[in-house]
């Protein structure tokens, strides 16, 4: 579960930018809009004027989107959910490379899967992984307002099953785009088996690499810190993909299959 800066950044946006500032001054009230996140991101803290500055200047939400957001933010756990900023990104990257089939380990309340779904074309389909249908079920009524509930295939399992699924029904480097957002002490196993069901030129995006910190002497017994430490020192080295670690969100590894 991540608690970083840029997730929690996303309800400063300009239309709750009133309430973020009072919420901010009350404090200590149990908004769940405004919780403050046990994790400390290293890009910043919440109540930073840049990052302020940067989602008012940058966001493009489309309407169902920007719904879903404020919605998934009444949910206790709303720190878990994408960053927009990233999310963003994630979608203009799917965009460009004319991303038609794409996979998403661990869903929640779908934004991402939403705003992957929104630069799919008609038949493209998207084969959302997750094992909780009471997340995917606050985020549906807004795939549905957006048209595009028809290109998010769920699949309600451990997302190592549905990958060896994929695997076995002979759709080996048939996807453009795997975002890997669940599960950190899989996440060598979804990287290896994502890295045979993406195409060459396929992205693998790899969420919460930097997990608020943690990776850059994690602690005996921590094995979310020790596993993706693992993973991101892997990858440097690794010579299939060209390779790129941003410090958006709680950290974002964009992963190009070579
Ligand atoms: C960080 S959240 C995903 C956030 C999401 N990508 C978004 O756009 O907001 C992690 C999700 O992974 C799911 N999850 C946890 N373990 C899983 C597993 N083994 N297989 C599939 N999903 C899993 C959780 O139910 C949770 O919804």
């Amino acid at each position: 579960m991540s608690f970083n800066f840029s997730k929690e950044a996303c309800v400063g946006s300009a239309t709750l930018g009133v309430l973020f500032i009072a919420g901010y001054y009350v404090g200590k009230r149990k908004s769940k809009l405004f919780r403050m996140s046990s994790g400390k991101s290293h890009v910043g803290r919440k109540d930073d004027p840049v990052m302020q500055y940067l989602l008012n200047h940058s966001l493009r939400e489309h309407p169902a989107l920007k719904k879903l957001r404020q919605k998934t933010m009444e949910h206790e756990l709303s720190m878990i959910m994408v960053a927009c900023e990233q999310s963003q990104l994630m979608a203009n990257l799917a965009s460009l490379i004319k991303v038609k089939k794409a996979i998403e380990i661990g869903v929640y309340t779908g934004y991402n899967a939403l705003s992957i779904a929104l630069t799919l074309p008609e038949d493209g389909k998207l084969i959302a992984c997750d094992i909780s249908e009471e997340y995917i079920n606050i985020g549906r009524p807004f795939w549905t307002m957006a048209g595009v509930e028809h290109k998010i295939d769920v699949r309600l399992k451990p997302a190592l099953q549905t990958l060896d699924e994929l695997l076995a029904a002979g759709e080996a480097e048939t996807f453009d785009f795997v975002f890997i957002d669940a599960d950190k002490v899989n996440y060598d196993s979804y990287y290896e088996k994502s890295l045979q069901l993406v195409r060459k030129g396929g992205i693998i995006a790899i969420d919460n690499v930097l997990w608020s910190g943690k990776v850059v002497n994690p602690e005996e017994g921590d094995i979310d810190s020790i596993s993706i430490d693992k993973l991101n020192k892997k990858l440097h080295r690794d010579v299939r993909i060209q390779l790129s670690m941003l410090t958006v969100g709680d950290g974002l590894t964009l992963a190009f299959k070579i």
